[in-house]
């Protein structure tokens, strides 16, 4: 077990080049948000946004058009329902499915159509309710892409994995990983107080850092905007995924020193001065 350190994420973030545009740092795809959960793509996107990917996309419910523009303007929106989302998906670096997605038939829909459209040099981020659909249909996963990062909580993971909470063993959970993986490209990020980052290969980091104030709803949303931001400007491996783990809870941590509790919206808004930082360092 590696705890990660500041040295992983230096290792991550680099000094930009001055003669680089937006089509080098990542195109992100977040797909998301139906109506009653909006918010949880919104707060995605402003995290990708915040996290300098270079075009972030966001395919939701159309009733959350105003909402995002008016929240997050550097977005741009796909209707989930237009048939335009599967050239979205053709054109992404990186797709990230479930934040707000629910359970039903489009939902359903959308994750098939996302496993069924990723190439080999793609990466998806699954979580929230494409964890759950997968739970409940393993032929879901998007096995084709070139990584693939699984991000659930606790109780998510005991629905994908079937191992009870609490999680004891780490062999446990590289044997499902192994058994979802035949091709070794998936990544586990098993989310707690002291999040664990898992390959295939047997590597695990663990985040030392982190809070209580960060137990709000959303917290989980923003890391996979993180995540989905890294993987676009950063090479999507294991070391991407720890170093958008520890910013994240290393933001909530600084809040935390004045905040009794932390908002994944104010936690995003740290991200690009704490990312300058690193690639000075
Ligand atoms: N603003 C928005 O739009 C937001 C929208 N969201 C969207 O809502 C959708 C459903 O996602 P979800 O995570 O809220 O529900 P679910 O997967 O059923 O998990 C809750 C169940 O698991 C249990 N539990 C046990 N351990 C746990 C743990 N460590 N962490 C968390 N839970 C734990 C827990 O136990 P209990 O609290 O009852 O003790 C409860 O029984 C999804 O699409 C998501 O993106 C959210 O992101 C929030 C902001
Ligand atoms: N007590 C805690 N200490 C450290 N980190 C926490 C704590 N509670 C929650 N978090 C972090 O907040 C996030 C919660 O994710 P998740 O449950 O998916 O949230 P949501 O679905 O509401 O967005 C995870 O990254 C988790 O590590
Ligand atoms: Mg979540």
């Amino acid at each position: 077990m590696i705890e990660i350190s500041d040295k992983v994420v230096r290792s991550t973030i680099f000094k930009r080049p001055s003669n680089s545009y937006k089509g080098m740092y990542g195109r992100v795809l977040l797909i998301g948000g139906n109506l009653n959960f909006g918010g949880a793509i919104i707060m995605s996107a402003e995290a990708t946004v915040n996290s300098g990917a270079g075009l972030t996309s966001v395919a939701t419910d159309i009733n959350n058009l105003c909402s995002l523009h008016s929240r997050i303007p550097e977005v741009m929106f796909i209707d989930w329902r237009d048939a335009k989302l599967v050239e979205a998906i053709e054109n992404s670096d990186v797709i990230a499915i479930g934040p707000g997605l629910g359970l039903d038939a489009q939902a359903k829909l959308l994750l098939k159509l996302v496993k069924n459209t990723v190439k080999s040099t793609q990466t998806v981020i699954l979580d929230a309710s494409a964890l759950d659909l997968l739970a409940e249909d393993y032929t879901l996963l998007p096995v084709n892409a070139k990584k693939i990062v699984l991000t659930p909580h606790q109780k998510e993971w005991e629905r994908v994995s079937q191992i009870k909470i609490p999680f004891q063993e780490d062999g446990d959970n590289f044997a499902v990983l192994k058994s979802l993986f035949p091709d070794n490209n998936g990544i586990l990020v098993l989310k707690s107080n002291h999040t664990k980052i898992y390959d295939c290969f047997g590597k695990v980091y663990q985040n030392p850092l982190g809070n209580p104030g960060m137990a709000t709803g959303g917290m989980g949303d923003t890391l996979t905007g993180i995540l989905a931001g890294f993987c676009g400007q950063f090479s999507a491996k294991i070391e991407t995924v720890a170093s958008a783990v520890y910013l994240h809870s290393l933001a909530g941590d600084e809040l935390f020193k004045k905040h009794y509790v932390v908002l994944p919206t104010q936690l995003s808004a740290k991200i690009p001065q704490l990312m300058k930082q690193f690639s000075l360092e």
